[in-house]
């Protein structure tokens, strides 16, 4: 798969931030981002739309999709939970000119830098602490207590694979991590 757009790569543990961040970075026009609308296993949430938030496969469609050889990268993120980028995504925002932006987790980002490692900006968003994470989720109030459990679990594996990215925001005081968002992926769409 070849083309000529930028790709710029949002990891996180659950809860750091990193839908707040890219959708921030989304209005902002002079980027020229389009988000990658992953493939997900999993039903949608209450106020998420198929095509929109992501494409809900089913865990039968999604088995078909691997075999098929239809994906850039997939995870089985959570257990039984499998997410994945579909190659015709990137090659649909690309074919519109766009840089392409993608909520990811911490694996399925690195190896997104991997295939295209020049054209991949890989920012990992630090949450100030694990504790922090928890209070975050549970604010949210999308999750169950256990599947807030299964996603802090998995927090501190997570955490570990910081070093690997390319850049680090620390999404502490949320204004500035907005502004570091912006102004990391200026200067690389621009380089
Ligand atoms: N590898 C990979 N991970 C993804 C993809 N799409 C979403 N994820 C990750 O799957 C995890 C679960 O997503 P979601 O259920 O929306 O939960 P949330 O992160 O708690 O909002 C998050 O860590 C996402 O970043 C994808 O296409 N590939
Ligand atoms: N800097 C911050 N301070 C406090 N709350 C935040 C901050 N950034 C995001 N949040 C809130 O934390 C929750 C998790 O953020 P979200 O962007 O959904 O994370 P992720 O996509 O990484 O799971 C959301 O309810 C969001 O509004």
């Amino acid at each position: 798969m070849e083309g000529s757009g930028k790709l710029i790569v949002f990891s996180a543990p659950s809860g750091a931030g990193k839908t707040t961040l890219v959708r921030h970075l989304l209005k902002q026009d002079e980027l020229n981002l389009a988000f990658s609308i992953s493939a997900a296993s999993r039903s949608p949430r209450a106020g998420e739309t198929e095509g929109i938030d992501y494409y809900f496969l089913g865990i039968e469609g999604f088995k078909k999709r691997i075999k098929a050889n239809d994906f850039l990268e997939f995870e089985e993120v959570y257990k039984d939970q499998f997410y994945g980028t579909l190659k015709a995504e990137v090659e649909r925002l690309w074919a519109l000119g766009k840089n392409v932006i993608f909520d990811i987790d911490v694996v399925g980002g690195l190896r997104l830098k991997k295939k295209f490692p020049e054209q991949t900006l890989a920012i990992f968003v630090k949450p100030p602490s694990i504790n922090e994470l928890q209070i975050r989720l549970k604010n949210r109030k999308t999750e169950s207590a256990e599947k807030i459990a299964m996603r802090v679990a998995k927090a501190s594996t997570e955490m570990a694979t910081a070093p690997q990215f390319d850049v680090i925001i620390k999404n502490d005081d949320l204004k500035r991590a907005k502004a570091e968002a912006i102004e990391v992926v200026k200067k690389f769409i621009q380089d």
